[in-house]
């Protein structure tokens, strides 16, 4: 594991921001950390990069406890929380060698790093001209300098717009696959990481909801008959009288939790001698983002 925590909690006054968390993010991982807001995912991620002090359990990461070996962990971590320090009075790649001669490292580091998060072209202007997009890709070239194993970053993609999600992404997809990364990254919309994402941890009121692969994720959503049916009312109304459960009704769909194969082509044999025009009908999983936001709010109850 690269990451480990274990019954790690943290209170701000009262308030417990941070319950028991054990968090486990294997080498080479996505691990999309994912929340509402307030949920408690910066805390965390503060008392990952030590920028908050553990007041109650342990952390572990590159296998080492990070009380006892600050320097050493914190060394091999880029990050990007909140706003990136940048000089909007510089350009780009200025930016870039101001950190690189900071840190002792090459004018070809650079240049590699505007390559990988694609500001060649933009190099020479001013980073406080760049897009909301183009300033997380120099945050992130930053942090990447040192060249650290471990990526964190916190809500990467706020506010950027469908390009700019989908250049972050492809970037994060690149460090773990061709650089062998590990990217810890937290998000508020499941949409956005569940692309990228190979693991998930879903957070709600500082308490660990859900973690593992996102196939994991997949697999505890319930699965549900999709009947593509013609009068919908009609044909819903035909199988509750038949006593036949319909859990949705959209446009053109009937959705019916499914029990088993048997039971789905009951349902479809009904309609069908019914009268009613069945469409297509098939098992479908629920949607991730339903199936965040059914965690979310059950937990809130
Ligand atoms: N410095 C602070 N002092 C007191 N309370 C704080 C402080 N920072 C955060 N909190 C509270 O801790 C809780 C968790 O906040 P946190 O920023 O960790 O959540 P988050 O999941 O990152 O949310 P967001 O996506 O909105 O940033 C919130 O209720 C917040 O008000």
């Amino acid at each position: 594991m690269v990451i480990q925590t274990e019954g790690l909690s943290f209170n701000f006054g009262i308030q417990q921001v941070v319950k028991s968390l054990s968090l486990h993010v294997p080498e080479g991982s996505i691990y999309g950390f994912l929340g509402p807001n307030g949920a408690g995912k910066t805390t965390t991620i503060k008392l990952l990069l030590n920028l908050l002090k553990t007041q109650e359990g342990s952390i572990s990461i590159f296998g080492e406890d990070l009380q006892h070996n600050r320097i050493k962990i914190l060394s091999q971590i880029g990050s990007l929380i909140e706003q990136p320090a940048i000089y909007a009075h510089l350009s780009g790649k200025e930016n870039l060698q101001n950190r690189a001669s900071l840190l002792q490292l090459s004018r070809k580091r650079v240049d590699e790093m505007l390559n990988l998060v694609q500001l060649e072209e933009a190099a020479d202007k001013k980073a406080g001209n760049y897009s909301l997009g183009m300033k997380q890709r120099l945050g992130i070239a930053l942090a990447l300098l040192p060249d650290p194993r471990l990526l964190i970053l916190d809500e990467p993609t706020n506010g950027l717009d469908p390009n700019g999600i989908i250049e972050i992404r492809e970037l994060l997809i690149k460090l773990v696959s061709e650089h062998k990364k590990t990217v810890f990254v937290s998000s508020h919309m499941l949409s956005e990481v569940e692309k990228m994402a190979t693991h998930v941890g879903i957070i709600n009121h500082g308490e660990l909801l859900f973690q593992g692969d996102v196939k994991d994720l997949e697999s505890i959503s319930q699965p549900m008959i999709q009947v593509e049916v013609a009068n919908t009312d009609v044909a819903a109304q035909f199988l509750s009288q038949n006593g036949i459960i319909v859990a949705d009704i959209k446009k053109d769909i009937l959705l019916v939790p499914y029990t088993s194969q048997a039971a789905m082509a009951a349902t479809n044999r009904l309609l069908v001698e019914g009268g009613h025009t069945v469409y297509s009908i098939r098992k479908v999983h629920k949607d991730l983002e339903q199936l965040f936001l059914s965690i979310t709010q059950k937990a809130q109850v």
